[in-house]
């Protein structure tokens, strides 16, 4: 292995207008996309996705597995513990990986989550 490549984890998130399974799948490939189009990842070790308990039309892990063919990366989608003050229509992921980056994705809605509350 590359010394310039290490274990990290990589997060990310996109949000859901609708739960709806086409924007489902085109907002989950598209947030897999960017976060592979900004990382340099030479290894995936293990996927987590959160979903928020209001999204339910579809599995994330299950759409990537088969439209773009990952069967042999280890998913695992579970539902996003709800807080009074929790976001709606969020879907989280974590990548842990073999990189060289470690550059988080946040796309729509979900650009905020990490802002600090007033
Ligand atoms: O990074 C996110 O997706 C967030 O919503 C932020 C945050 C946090 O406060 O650190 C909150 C909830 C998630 O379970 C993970 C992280």
């Amino acid at each position: 292995m590359d010394s310039e490549y290490k274990i990290v984890g990589i997060r990310g998130a996109t949000s859901l207008n609708e739960d709806h399974p086409i924007e489902l799948t085109e907002n989950v490939i598209e947030l897999w996309n960017e976060i592979m189009n900004k990382n340099d990842i030479s290894r995936i070790i293990s996927v987590i996705f959160s979903v928020t308990p209001d999204i339910k039309s579809l599995n994330p892990a299950t759409i990537l597995r088969e439209k773009l063919d990952l069967n042999n990366v280890p998913f695992m989608s579970l539902e996003e513990a709800s807080f009074n003050d929790s976001r709606k229509k969020i879907i989280r992921v974590l990548i842990i990986c073999e990189s060289s980056t470690q550059n988080f994705v946040y796309l729509h809605e979900a650009k905020n989550l990490r802002t600090k509350k007033e």
